[in-house]
């Protein structure tokens, strides 16, 4: 088998350096290839390139949830190619949907070489396929403005994370939307999150969705409606943990197929996997089983 690493270039230098060494220690030459990305949407070309090549793949994800979400996209429709997960990102929430692993277990590539082989479903919206998390509301406008301060030349480490989060909070929190799940309307209309979860975690660790399953034929939703801002300051603890569930006065949960978010035709932002999206009514449907995944398996390697 080949394996194809696609390693994020924003990621960490440190971890990068250490990673491609791990390669050329663990693999003979004609057996790995190490593709470092050059541009945004760059490791989903090189994910497409690979598995249209029609030989038995292993593709490696490394980075965060953004350059998996590329790869998943990359190889969707080739069955033949399996996806590892290499969390070299900053969140790397995706690997939280398998709490038996600590993220050491993902990165140690000795635990791949008698890999579990695992299937995992994808939300669709559009053409474009998530396997972590779609979501709506206050996290996308402040992934949109954290996004807008980094380009800037003096914003750097967590400032401009700081900056989005100010610029987010001080402007409107909520979303007038309406909300069909399964084809059955919600009754809030005023959002602050609108999640659907094949994974659990997504924003650096929260946890809107902490009984999702990648195999189980289901997306977990959760709905929570307007609160004021010191309830968020309140909640966000709970919301870090999943015990946000418990409160039915402004949150809704469950498991559906189908979701559809009715914006009256007007373009809305979403957060797929990290990565935001426009659209307008966008309708997100669980495509079961789409995604070959080859999970580590640290009784085979050396991670201890
Ligand atoms: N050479 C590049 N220049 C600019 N952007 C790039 C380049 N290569 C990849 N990207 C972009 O980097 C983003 C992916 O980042 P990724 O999500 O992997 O890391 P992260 O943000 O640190 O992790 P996480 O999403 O888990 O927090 C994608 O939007 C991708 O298009």
């Amino acid at each position: 088998m080949k394996h194809v690493f696609i390693i994020n270039s924003q990621s960490a230098e440190k971890k990068r350096k250490r990673l491609t060494e791990e390669i050329h220690r663990l693999f003979p030459e004609d057996e790995a290839v190490i593709e470092v990305t050059d541009h945004p949407g760059h490791a989903k070309q090189l994910a497409r390139q690979y598995a249209s090549e029609g030989t038995m793949l292993r593709i490696y994800a490394c980075g965060g949830d953004g350059t998996l979400h590329e790869v998943v996209n990359g190889v969707l429709g080739f069955s033949h190619v399996q996806v590892a997960v290499i969390p070299i990102g900053t969140g790397n929430d995706f690997i939280k949907a398998f709490p038996s692993y600590r993220s050491q277990d993902f990165l140690c590539l000795e635990n791949y070489q008698d890999a579990k082989l695992a299937k995992s479903d994808v939300l669709m919206v559009d053409e474009e396929a998530s396997i972590n998390t779609v979501s709506a509301g206050l996290d996308v406008k402040v992934a949109y403005h954290v996004d807008k301060f980094k380009q800037l030349p003096f914003a750097h480490g967590v400032l401009p994370y700081f900056l989005g989060l100010l610029v987010s909070m001080a402007g409107s929190i909520s979303e007038d939307l309406i909300v069909e799940i399964d084809g059955r309307r919600e009754a809030f209309s005023d959002y602050l999150f609108v999640v659907a979860g094949n994974g659990r975690c997504y924003g650096g660790g929260y946890c809107p969705a902490p009984k999702a399953r990648v195999d189980d034929g289901w997306f977990d939703y959760s709905l929570i409606r307007k609160v004021s801002r010191a309830k968020i300051i309140t909640l966000s603890g709970k919301y870090k943990k999943g015990t946000h569930l418990a409160y039915k006065e402004f949150v809704r949960d469950g498991r559906a197929k189908t979701m559809r978010i009715w914006t009256g035709g007007k373009r809305i932002r979403l957060n797929l996997d990290g990565e935001l999206y426009e659209t307008s009514d966008p309708l997100i449907t669980l495509a079961e089983q789409k995604i070959h995944l080859a999970l580590p398996n640290p009784r085979s390697g050396a991670s201890g």
